[in-house]
């Protein structure tokens, strides 16, 4: 809200075939899309290319990463770099998020890192931060992201082409959306966070979405929430739903 553009990501994550991806993407193509939100497509890395090229003069949605390298080149076998995804022409990548935490072992500062890198080339980057469900029955939630979130403004100053996804990993492909409340306690906490560190107005331009079982059927109640810009669908995206997803605000 307070004139933050919603942005709606769709994370397909590590799914699907080349065919089912240009489905998806005629399916957006087709599905009249609220222009007052900002969309973004992450396919898997051997898809990008298909995918941007389909969407191509789609307004309003662009494409994404899932992740990236911070370094330009070299010898780091299987990975994709900050700047080949820039050279690509895909203007975003998310960083951060919990599966690459959880599974790949990346740590605060490897985000941190990378999306240094990734600014520095040029990119948008969405930042994921997010509790597990132990760190919240410790009632841990915002100190876990705010510990997430310094260790990206350590390497960080200008967060102007920064997203912040708030990605409860409890909530993440379980069916167990955070509640409204839950959700919009965190954002706010996030924005309290950004204004001590970023400052006031870096704080109310800086977008934080919402991530963790998002579905047509929930997402109206979340997007009425004051601090809640957005989301990041997972599951969903790869539904025809994720268009519902993207006109919550409608
Ligand atoms: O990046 C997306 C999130 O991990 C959420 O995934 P999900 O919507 O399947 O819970």
């Amino acid at each position: 809200m307070a004139g933050r553009k919603f942005f709606v990501g769709g994370n397909w994550k590590m799914n699907g075939t080349i065919e089912s991806g240009k489905k998806l993407v005629e399916t957006i193509k087709s599905a009249k899309l609220d222009s007052n939100t900002e969309v973004v497509i992450a396919p898997p890395a051997i898809h990008l290319l298909l995918v941007k090229d389909a969407l191509s003069g789609v307004e309003h949605v662009q494409v994404s990463g899932q992740n990236a390298y911070h370094k330009a080149s070299g010898a780091f076998t299987g990975e994709v770099s900050v700047t080949q995804l820039q050279d690509a022409g895909i203007p975003w990548v998310i960083l951060g998020h919990s599966e690459r935490r959880t599974v790949f072992k990346e740590t605060d500062d490897q985000t941190a890192e990378k999306t240094k890198a990734a600014l520095d080339a040029g990119l948008s980057v969405i930042v994921c931060v997010g509790e597990t469900l132990d760190e919240r029955e410790k009632n841990e939630s915002v100190n876990v992201v705010v510990r997430q979130l310094n260790a990206v403004a350590d390497q960080v100053k200008d967060w102007t082409k920064v997203v912040v996804a708030y990605e409860p990993v409890w909530a993440i492909g379980t069916g167990k959306v955070a509640t409204a409340e839950q959700a919009q306690e965190v954002h706010a906490a996030i924005r309290k966070w950004a204004s001590d560190k970023l400052g006031q107005s870096a704080a109310e331009s800086l977008r934080i979405i919402y991530g963790g079982s998002v579905a047509a059927k929930n997402c109206k109640e979340l997007a009425t929430q004051n601090d809640i810009d957005g989301f990041l669908v997972g599951g969903a995206s790869l539904k025809p739903e994720f268009t519902e997803i993207v006109n919550a605000r409608l």
